[in-house]
């Protein structure tokens, strides 16, 4: 068993808080991605699972063993980091190989290891080349197939695709979800790119400011974000807020009532961008439309509701332009209903 338990880890650096009495577990076999804005601490996390930075206070438990105290490499995991760390001197087998060496293993396992570990991330036919002679994205899938050859119980991984082109960080981003379900391994794995986190995390904790803001599957912290930084940092576009107020149980919204969950003069309503559409011409919220882009896939429509910016996605047949104003139909029961002063999601009662 390698779950891990990140039990109120609290990280400064002088006197800047970058952690703050974060905790999280992580399941066997579970990948969780750490996903948040620059500078929430992510990395910090990481290196502090791994061992190359020490806590304030908090513990770290890996698999039932308590590892707070004891240096990386007898914390039984492996690391992928961002600048494909492999061995320019040595050719893309003695990479892979390196840490069964280290581990002391017999040449027929080492054989047999690499040759698996080459397999699963299709680099076999240049297991005698150097890394100089190696694409970005060769060199890190060697990277990867280095770490997964020891087969660790606990792989963490800081934006290991952020080097490579959009085309094959998305094939080895495909690769990477299929290869470590099948060997069963724990992963953490940091990122700031929302989809790969969407695409690849059983749970995507996010994080901002040194915490966790909401961890959850990728449909829940998507479709019921707990706060609104949640909502505004998921999707693309980001979920919209149309500030209301509520009195004797409604509020208004251009020009219609919707029943509220809570009284409070502050609240905002969390619009995502695909669950407005046209309502017949005369009806519907009233939604002022500025610009109209067409994506291909879909019309991305910018305007405002009351006044306020809001963005909308519409099929990209939609008959509409810029400078009219359309009617928009929404399902109450997928709206969110910010408390405007807290920044919270407000769960009905
Ligand atoms: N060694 C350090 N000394 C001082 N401050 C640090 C140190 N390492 C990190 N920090 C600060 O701690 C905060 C969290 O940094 P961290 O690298 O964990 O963020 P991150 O979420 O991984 O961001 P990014 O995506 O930009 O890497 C930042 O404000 C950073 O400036």
């Amino acid at each position: 068993m390698a779950d891990i338990v990140i039990d109120r880890v609290v990280k400064e650096f002088g006197s800047f808080r970058a952690l703050k009495e974060v905790s999280l577990n992580a399941r066997d076999g579970e990948f969780v991605a750490l996903l948040g804005p620059s500078g929430c601490g992510k990395t910090t996390l990481l290196r502090i699972i791994a061992g190359l930075e020490t806590q304030n206070s908090g513990r770290v438990v890996i698999g039932g063993r308590d590892v707070s105290e004891l240096p990386p490499r007898k914390r039984g995991l492996a690391m992928v980091f961002q600048n494909y760390a492999v061995f320019p001197h040595m050719t893309v087998f003695e990479n892979v190989a390196f840490g069964l060496r280290m581990q002391k293993t017999s040449e027929a396992e080492v054989k047999r290891k690499v040759g698996r570990s080459a397999a699963l991330l299709h680099i076999e036919s240049y297991l005698d080349r150097y890394p100089a002679k190696l694409s970005g994205g060769q060199r890190q899938r060697v990277a990867v197939a280095r770490a997964l050859a020891v087969e660790p119980a606990v792989l963490l991984m800081d934006e290991p695709l952020s080097n490579l082109d959009a085309l094959l960080r998305l094939e080895l981003r495909t690769e990477l979800k299929a290869v470590l379900r099948e060997a069963g391994t724990t992963t953490i794995y940091v990122t700031h790119d929302q989809t790969e986190a969407m695409g690849l995390a059983d749970r995507i904790a996010v994080m901002y400011g040194g915490k966790i803001e909401q961890i959850g599957t990728p449909l829940e912290v998507y479709a019921t974000p707990g706060t609104r930084f949640v909502g505004g940092f998921l999707g693309s576009p980001p979920m919209n807020f149309i500030r209301v107020a509520c009195s004797e149980g409604a509020a208004r919204i251009g020009n219609i009532t919707l029943p509220c969950p809570v009284a409070s003069s502050e609240m905002e309503i969390g619009l995502r961008a695909e669950d407005a559409s046209l309502a017949p011409i005369g009806s519907g919220i009233g939604f002022d439309v500025r610009v109209v882009e067409p994506m291909g896939s879909h019309l991305l429509l910018t305007g405002s509701i009351d006044g306020q910016l809001t963005r909308i996605v519409v099929p990209p047949t939609a008959k509409v332009a810029a400078g009219e104003r359309v009617g928009l139909t929404v399902d109450p029961s997928r709206l969110t209903w910010i408390d405007g002063a807290t920044g919270r999601a407000v769960v009905r009662a």
